[in-house]
């Protein structure tokens, strides 16, 4: 057991699937797994291991925010031996064409963080996705027809910003979508030499205003979850 995974050793698959809720990682497991055993719940932050096509696939929680992935992302390189880490969370879209219910692939993740700050000291560390998930995960959605957009993140501390004007600077040069978590894994894969990427499905749109209903998220987070799935089971 780490200090917040209650796993014992070799209970987590090298691939791990990373939603933000732990409801939809059990959701995801008990859809789309087969042999599911529930390995945490440590603070009902509920971890999953099962098979996917035959191929061990765990899907763990992280909670919200950087502080928070960082502490189940950082035990399940140091401590698990996890390899391919695959976020599958919401965002939402900071350009007028990144409509509700489309996928943004963060190829890269900029942050009004100060974890990373503190962390090079004056270098402005660039965290990004491995090219690898990245072209398999726009190979599945390429063929299955979905819409689905690549390009940067802004992950967030702040999911109610004091500055909300802010935004319109990274709209201006072209930021796709806001998150909470992606720079945070992007950084800690690189520190592990693991892969990483995160997807994540539009719930809202903060330039046009418009908004997914929960029934609407749900279904879409089936497609970016078997994307996922089939991406890193290929
Ligand atoms: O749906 P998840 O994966 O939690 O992702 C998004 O939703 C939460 C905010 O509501 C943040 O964690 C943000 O990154
Ligand atoms: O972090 C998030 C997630 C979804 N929508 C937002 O506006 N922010």
């Amino acid at each position: 057991m780490s200090t917040h995974i209650a796993a014992a050793p070799g209970e987590i698959a090298e691939t791990v699937l990373l939603p933000g809720d732990p409801l939809r990682a059990e959701w995801i497991a008990k859809t789309y797994l087969d042999d599911v055993t529930c390995y945490t719940q440590v603070r009902n932050m509920l971890g999953f291991t099962g098979t996917y096509r035959g191929r061990r696939i765990s899907v763990q929680g992280t909670g919200m925010g950087q502080p928070s992935i960082s502490i189940y992302v950082h035990e399940l390189l140091a401590e698990y031996g996890a390899k391919t880490l695959v976020r599958v969370g919401s965002c939402g879209g900071l350009l007028a064409d990144v409509a509700i219910r489309d996928l943004v692939i963060g190829i890269s993740a900029a942050t009004d963080s100060s974890i990373n700050a503190l962390a090079f000291d004056g270098f402005h560390y660039a965290p990004a996705a491995d090219f690898s998930l990245v072209r398999a995960y726009v190979e599945k959605a390429e063929a299955a027809g979905a819409r689905y957009h690549v390009g940067q993140l802004f992950s967030t501390d702040s999911f109610y910003h004091a500055r909300p004007e802010l935004r319109d600077r990274l709209t201006e040069y072209g930021v796709m979508a806001v998150e909470m978590e992606a720079a945070a894994l992007y950084t800690l894969a690189a520190k592990f030499g693991a892969r990483a990427m995160a997807v994540c499905t539009v719930s809202d749109n903060l330039v046009t205003g418009e908004e997914t209903s929960a029934d609407e998220r749900e279904r879409t987070f089936a497609q970016m979850v078997e994307l996922a799935l089939d991406a890193v089971a290929a």
